[in-house]
């Protein structure tokens, strides 16, 4: 179990920000964090990791105390059992994929996990190539790796796959999937991305401006009536028919309009009842 309480005074464009969290991750879990950019995800991950140091709160992970401001302890982030991918995933240019990996273990550790993570990874013929002749995709693969080698019992994710295509993306979370249940690890993802978050996550956190709006499932979230479960839109013209044409995400959809005037620009919300089988 972690259990966390965090509060630390972000300096944000707007002015300061109070970041003010409480949560409880239940062992195995994949949660993530979910929230506008500038909501304070990335700070949360960093304090677990121990690279930002929280004003006041405490770190319980496992019946072991990582930070307490109350006892003046805060454990450095080699001592804290985490492996972690940021945006900025840091591989060794100059090393091959293999050595990428090694680099994470100590000298003492058994190095039979590598081959077996080269595997999972999908990297086993790739293990000799160098790090800047790999794709975005493999690199991302690389990172996660060699972020397990230790076979650290958390894993904290910071939107690793934000700069992927779609079709590496989804078969990079099935790798992330694979890992997390292979490992029995507890992972802690920062994603915008709410089908990422309904295939990967047991719960998410959602947060607003540095504030912890509630804790539950993705389904939940999500769906109808859920908090996040609106589907938004820009009109970008309005066809010979009078239908609006809104681009949704990554996509140009025709609709018709009830009732008020659509104008290039508004933004919409679109409701959606029918279901059609496909298959
Ligand atoms: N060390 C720091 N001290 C004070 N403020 C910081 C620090 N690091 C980041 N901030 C500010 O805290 C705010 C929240 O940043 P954070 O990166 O945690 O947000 P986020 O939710 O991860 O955003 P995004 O989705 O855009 O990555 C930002 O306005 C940022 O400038």
């Amino acid at each position: 179990m972690i259990s966390f309480s965090l509060q630390k005074t972000l300096h944000t464009a707007e002015g300061e920000m109070q970041l003010q969290v409480n949560a409880q991750v239940e062992k195995g879990k994949f949660v993530s964090l979910y929230g506008a950019s500038g909501a304070g995800k990335t700070s949360i991950l960093r304090m677990l990791a121990g690279f930002m140091k929280p004003d006041n709160g405490f770190i319980n992970v496992n019946n072991a105390v990582w930070y307490d401001a109350s006892r003046e302890r805060d454990l450095a982030p080699q001592q804290r059992k985490i492996g972690f991918v940021f945006q900025d995933y840091a591989l060794f240019p100059n090393m091959n994929v293999r050595e990428n990996i090694l680099f994470a273990l100590d000298k003492n550790e058994p190095r039979n996990i590598v081959d077996e993570l080269l595997e999972v990874t999908g990297l086993t013929n790739l293990a000799t190539r160098k790090i800047q002749t790999l794709s975005g995709g493999q690199q991302q693969r690389v990172a996660l790796a060699r972020a397990i080698a230790k076979k650290p019992p958390i894993l904290l994710l910071d939107e690793p796959l934000s700069a992927i295509d779609n079709l590496m993306r989804e078969q990079l979370q099935d790798t992330l999937k694979e890992i997390h249940q292979r490992y029995a690890l507890t992972t802690i993802l920062v994603s915008h991305n709410p089908r990422e978050i309904i295939k990967l996550s047991d719960i998410v956190i959602h947060l607003e401006q540095g504030r912890f709006r509630q804790q539950t499932t993705p389904a939940l979230f999500f769906q109808n009536g859920g908090e996040a479960s609106k589907i938004t839109g820009n009109i970008i013209s309005i066809d010979k028919n009078g239908h609006a044409v809104v681009l949704i995400e990554n996509r140009l959809v025709s609709l018709p309009v009830a009732e008020e005037r659509p104008a290039v620009n508004d933004k919409v919300e679109i409701s959606c009842g029918d279901l059609k089988k496909l298959s």
